[in-house]
């Protein structure tokens, strides 16, 4: 079978800003080359066909009929106008905080982009639209890391500028050894600020600071970057502990990464689960690196 489109898009970690991103602080987001989503589609007159291949397809298997009902309910078109046969191959984990949803509608956007549906213009909002349907509420922001493929400083309704980084961290992400629900998780700091909006500001504050050091840090060189950057990394690390958005196999997990050696460590995503971001000042040991993804 001949291949007539093709596409790949990134799964995703963040550095510093979640949940504050909400509530317009800037997020500093990276894609995760080793975890991606490939889409190959080939013309054919039958109705759609749908084959998933690669570590983690079979996870999209609902997700993909879903995203594209609301495709064609947004653009007005028939379920029955879309032939021919699409593979994808994933590897990245659904329902852990890589963005994978966003993947796929930033993937299927381009599809739909290729077959005359979508206009390049609007592959971001479209995808967003898309993307809506498996959070109540969403920044973009996986979004805008999935269509890029690079590391932006992101701010809702707003900005998504590149991030030059001057050295290479010696930074991993690992999974917390439990699901994180991102709606879940959005509600419970959305809950803590309605309860007290005063410390929910302050950790927003707490939040924003984070980022404007690890922004400030990635600019120096990786001496003087480094302790700042491990500085960064727990101040927007502690956020999720107020947040209470560590509990059980996640603070085990840290505490797991710190005792191995790493320097700093922190929550990635949108917590209560899901991946954890550790940095360290030298290649860490062998048999913990079995458990780590390079970022
Ligand atoms: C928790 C959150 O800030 C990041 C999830 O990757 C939600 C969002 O920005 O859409």
């Amino acid at each position: 079978m001949s291949i007539d489109f093709s596409c790949r898009s990134f799964g995703k970690w963040i550095l510093a800003g979640e949940h504050a991103v909400l509530r317009g602080v800037p997020a500093i987001v990276f894609p995760i080359q080793s975890r991606n989503l490939e889409l190959n589609y080939s013309k054919g007159p039958q109705d759609l066909q749908l084959t998933l291949i690669g570590d983690h397809g079979k996870d999209l298997q609902l997700l993909v009929w879903g995203v594209l009902e609301k495709a064609c309910a947004l653009k007005k078109i028939s379920r029955h106008d879309l032939k021919g046969h699409l593979l994808l191959e994933s590897s990245i984990p659904v329902g852990a905080g890589m963005g994978a949803s966003a993947a796929l509608c930033v993937a299927l956007t381009r599809w739909l982009g290729y077959l005359g549906y979508v206009d390049a213009s609007e592959y971001y909002e479209f995808a967003r639209d898309l993307e809506n349907l498996f959070h109540g509420e969403s920044s973009g922001v996986d979004i805008a890391v999935a269509l890029s493929g690079e590391g932006l400083r992101f701010i809702r309704n707003g900005e998504r500028k590149p991030i030059i980084t001057a050295w290479k961290p010696n930074w991993y992400i690992s999974y917390s050894g439990k699901r994180g629900v991102t709606v879940d998780a959005v509600n419970k700091v959305k809950d803590l600020i309605l309860q007290n909006p005063e410390l929910g500001e302050k950790i927003d504050n707490q939040m924003k600071e984070a980022v404007a050091l690890s922004e400030q840090a990635l600019k120096l060189d990786d001496k003087e970057g480094f302790p700042l950057l491990v500085k960064a990394i727990e101040q927007a690390g502690n956020c999720f502990e107020q947040w209470n958005l560590n509990e059980g196999d996640p603070a085990q997990h840290i505490q797991w990464l710190r005792d191995s050696g790493a320097k700093a460590v922190k929550t990635t995503g949108s917590g209560g689960g899901g991946y954890v971001l550790s940095l360290w000042d030298k290649e860490p040991p062998k048999e913990i690196q079995q458990k780590l993804i390079p970022c």
